[in-house]
């Protein structure tokens, strides 16, 4: 089994937030297309509103605008409504796919006014690049480097005003210059429930499937807080309502389905649920040590660590230690077991020593 977040193919986590080829194909359809359509965030959204607005008023082109948070939050459905928004035409490439300064150039020197340039990852740029980028958002301008050698030129490039529209999942690893030269960062949360509800609700009707709002409660408490996830989830419900009953998603049959799916009421699958049961039935609930943990689950440290560990953990299901990985009431609670020396339900003061 694959269990690898970021790897794409057949074998992907039901729950993975990142996105596979059906989710690929199906996201498009799904998103979003204006501000008012795009479900919570309520308050990136409202200063984005004011930003585009501001914008549109001056008829100018908006500030660059830089989107942080986790896979399947909506970075890429709100760079495509900003461009919408501005009525503007949008121009999609990656920091990975920009190897060289020279790449970057040839992208920004075929701009066209206004236009919209999403750059997705752009904390995987090169460094070159990051430079000739700092120049294009600032001045916008590039010196475009001609010859080698000591006989090398600058020849300056002036670029029509663009808007830079930039996503990360790791807003952390942007160097301070480049995040200071965006007019607004938008940091993007995890969704609440009824949030999420609102989501599956949406993609149902898009999808012609008839859900009863119970069942998207069921489905939305299982979907990590991530939009990306519970359209995924939707997409599996689906199916089982249709193959095992007559269609209509209930909140019994999204129970059922997900069950099969091996995705429980709480969102976990079945790597996390097997690191929870481990530490709690073979390590009384910890502290153990990471190498420890991988072996009795019998899966790599680096996919103990890196898939399941910082959902268990955001759940407040596991904690990480000096000591190592320590169980918390919560997490006990969840799998139904007692803790050692504890009888019946009074689960508090756990960790008291
Ligand atoms: N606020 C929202 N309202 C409704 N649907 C949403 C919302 N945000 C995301 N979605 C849905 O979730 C899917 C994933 O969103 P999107 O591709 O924008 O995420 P992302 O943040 O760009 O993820 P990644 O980091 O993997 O690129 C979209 O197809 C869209 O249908
Ligand atoms: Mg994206």
């Amino acid at each position: 089994m694959n269990w690898d977040d970021t790897d794409a193919g057949a074998e992907q986590r039901l729950v993975a937030s990142s996105a596979d080829g059906e989710d690929q194909a199906i996201e498009a359809a799904l998103r979003p297309k204006d501000l008012g359509e795009f479900v919570g965030q309520e308050r990136v959204r409202e200063q984005l509103d004011l930003v585009l607005k501001a914008a549109r008023q001056r008829g100018g082109t908006a500030d660059h605008v830089l989107l942080s948070g986790a896979p399947g939050l909506g970075k890429t459905t709100l760079s495509m409504i900003i461009a919408a928004e501005m009525g503007a035409p949008i121009r999609i490439t990656s920091g990975p796919a920009i190897q060289h300064a020279g790449d970057l150039a040839a992208i920004l020197s075929s701009l066209t006014e206004g236009e919209v340039l999403f750059l997705d990852e752009i904390h995987r740029m090169s460094r070159p690049a990051e430079e000739m980028l700092y120049m294009a958002m600032e001045d916008f301008r590039v010196d475009v480097i001609v010859g080698k050698g000591p006989g090398a030129t600058a020849i300056p490039l002036e670029l029509p005003p663009f808007t830079l529209v930039g996503a990360t999942t790791r807003a952390g690893l942007l160097p301070p210059p480049l995040r200071d030269r965006f007019g607004f960062t938008g940091h993007m949360e995890f969704y609440t429930a009824p949030e999420l509800e609102r989501v599956i609700h949406r993609s149902a009707r898009l999808l012609d499937v008839e859900i009863e709002a119970p069942g998207a409660a069921e489905i939305a408490g299982r979907s990590r807080g991530t939009p990306r996830i519970a359209n995924r989830l939707l997409r599996r419900v689906r199916d089982y309502a249709q193959v095992k009953a007559d269609g209509m998603i209930t909140a019994e049959i999204a129970a059922r389905a997900l069950d099969v799916y091996d995705v429980d009421g709480r969102g976990l699958d079945r790597l996390d649920r097997a690191v929870l049961t481990a530490l709690l039935k073979l390590f009384g609930g910890g502290p153990v040590g990471l190498s420890t943990l991988a072996v009795a689950v019998g899966e790599e440290r680096e996919t103990v660590e890196e898939v399941a560990e910082p959902f268990l953990v955001r759940e407040g299901l596991l904690a990480r230690t000096p000591r190592g990985r320590v169980a918390t009431p919560a997490a006990w609670e969840h799998l139904g077991l007692t803790p050692p020396g504890r009888t019946g339900a009074a689960q508090t003061g756990l960790f008291e020593s």
